[in-house]
């Protein structure tokens, strides 16, 4: 063994996703010792970046939310300031443009009433409906907003909320069981109506409106009006640069080019882990924001895994990874009104088939220095499955990957006319990119139902079956989106600061 370190640390945090990165600052922020070990070049995960021939494109993440200025839900501003650092933010005055089957054109506008009127319009026989289910969504949104998020595993602090804000918790205990589906249905009776419902979960949940819990609805279609969409100056890349700038002023370590391969246990008790090049470090607790098919297939035994983790995969399967197109094209392509954010889908009965429905950021328009000048960033991606990437020779695999970029970008051109002349820089990552990089099994997006379940209640929260071994980010409660993980930062922290005695 080339190294070890004879120290015993606090917390270890395999992973500098913004899971783990809020984990790690929260706990060192309490004054904790704690190392974050990171198998990348730079932090972030699926909230990283890279740059070439003049370009910073963002890795997957760019719909932030979770960064407003008021209320309890913006856990992306309250994760910085907890470390003493700010982040520049530029609001995005429309969240997506939609580009649906049958001519159906619409904006999400960060005005909600704009964007009531808007939807209204197009289907004037359902303005009561389509009012009264994302007013049901605002009363999940305002139960949350009004109350501060930390672990649902610690009683002390559920009885604190419970007595400070009851008629809260009691709505949040009301929804928690509860699917979109279900409520959208009492509300609306409108077949195409409850298809926009089904895309407007799908394109952050990958499932439609029956299988998406509602309390993440909630959060989502009420914060894109409250707090807003916002993106960070810079790049996505700055959520998780600036994180780590707050963890190492406020003593925390982070080591990149670390890439864990083995949670060490002893007596049942996870007490340290091992890299890939032999070293060791002990801690009293080990966070993993890997996900929990790495954590539980890769890092430790696979023929030990917990009847709790065997349980939890015959609910939830990996959702597909993406096909990404990360492409530079001349700013003439775009008009300047273009919105940031859309999404094409030609055929409803597509929508949740690979490569059926296309979602596309520019993140050039809200912050134009992350190309060169006269340029923009187009990112398009759309769901793709491991399965089609596989057993593909080099070539092979070259040929399918030029091949599907051509058959997006032509599909593209109808929303973006001259898309395909105007192309500058072109770079396609598949599934398998997603899983060399992220390091993330199959290259998955993240958990879904593998059948329509009790809305979040089958969400793990951060303790494991194995002492001493938490998990963190998107599988865990609450599930997928940078928010949302950070969420399950402050949770998995407030949890171990309290079984450390901090
Ligand atoms: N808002 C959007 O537009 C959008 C788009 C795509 C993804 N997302 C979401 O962003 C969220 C990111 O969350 P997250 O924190 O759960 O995870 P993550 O996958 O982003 O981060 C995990 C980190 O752990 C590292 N890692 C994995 N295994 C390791 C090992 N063995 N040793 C050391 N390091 C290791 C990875 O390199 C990565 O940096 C996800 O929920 C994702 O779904 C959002
Ligand atoms: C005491 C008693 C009795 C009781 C109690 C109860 C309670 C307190 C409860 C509580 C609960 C809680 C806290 C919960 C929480 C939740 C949360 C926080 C949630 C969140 C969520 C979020 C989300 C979901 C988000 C998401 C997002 C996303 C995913 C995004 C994505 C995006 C994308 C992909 C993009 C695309 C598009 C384009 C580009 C167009």
């Amino acid at each position: 063994m080339p190294g070890s370190s004879s120290q015993t640390l606090d917390v270890i945090v395999i992973g500098s996703g913004i899971g783990g990165l809020v984990t790690a600052t929260q706990l060192a922020a309490k004054g904790a010792q704690v190392l974050v070990l990171e198998r990348y070049l730079i932090p972030g995960g699926s909230a990283g970046y890279f740059e070439r021939n003049g370009y910073r494109f963002d890795v997957g993440a760019s719909m932030i939310f979770g960064f407003g200025r008021r209320g309890t839900t913006n856990l992306l501003t309250r994760a910085l300031e907890a470390v003493n650092v700010r982040l520049e933010t530029l609001p995005d005055p429309v969240q997506i443009h939609y580009h649906l089957p049958n001519q159906l054109e619409l904006k999400v506008h960060r005005d909600y009433k704009q964007f009531i009127n808007e939807l209204s319009a197009k289907f004037p026989h359902e303005r009561e409906g389509i009012r009264r289910f994302y007013d049901e969504c605002w009363k999940v949104f305002n139960c949350l907003n009004a109350m501060e998020l930390l672990s649902l595993e610690e009683p002390r602090y559920l009885t604190r909320v419970f007595f400070q804000h009851p008629f809260a918790c009691l709505g949040l205990v009301k929804y928690l069981p509860q699917n979109v589906g279900d409520i959208a249905r009492q509300h609306i009776k409108d077949p195409e109506l409850l298809k926009f419902i089904d895309i407007e979960c799908y394109c952050w949940s990958v499932v439609p409106a029956e299988m998406t819990p509602m309390i993440n609805a909630g959060m989502v279609f009420s914060d894109r009006h409250y707090g807003g969409i916002n993106y960070p100056k810079g790049g996505v890349g700055q959520i998780a640069q600036k994180l780590v700038e707050g963890l190492e002023k406020a003593g925390g370590h982070i080591e990149y080019q670390a890439r864990v391969t083995q949670i060490l246990l002893e007596n049942g008790k996870a007490v340290g882990v091992q890299l890939a090049n032999g070293q060791t470090y002990r801690a009293k607790r080990i966070v993993s924001n890997a996900t929990r098919w790495d954590t539980f297939e890769n890092l430790l035994p696979a023929e030990q895994m917990p009847a709790r983790e065997k349980k939890w995969q015959q609910r939830y399967q990996k959702s597909p990874s993406f096909l990404s197109l990360h492409l530079g094209v001349k700013s003439e392509v775009l008009s300047p009104k273009t919105e940031c954010h859309h999404i094409l889908l030609e055929d409803w009965a597509k929508m949740e088939e690979p490569y059926g429905t296309i979602f596309v950021s520019i993140p050039t328009l809200l912050d134009p220095s992350l190309a060169p000048e006269g340029h923009h960033i187009v990112h398009a991606f759309t769901p793709s499955w491991m399965e089609d990437w596989q057993n593909l020779s080099p070539t092979a695999y070259e040929q399918q990957k030029e091949a599907k970029a051509n058959e997006i970008i032509h599909r593209l051109e109808k929303i973006f006319p001259g898309l395909d002349a105007g192309l500058d820089y072109q770079e396609v990552g598949t599934p398998r990119t997603h899983r060399r990089f992220l390091g993330r099994k199959d290259g998955t997006y993240g958990p879904i139902p593998q059948r329509k379940l009790l809305g979040l209640l089958g969400m793990p929260f951060n303790r494991t079956a194995i002492s001493g071994l938490y998990c963190v980010g998107d599988s865990t409660f609450p599930g997928q989106g940078l928010n949302a993980v950070a969420f399950s930062g402050f949770a998995c922290s407030h949890r171990i600061a309290v079984d450390l005695g901090l």
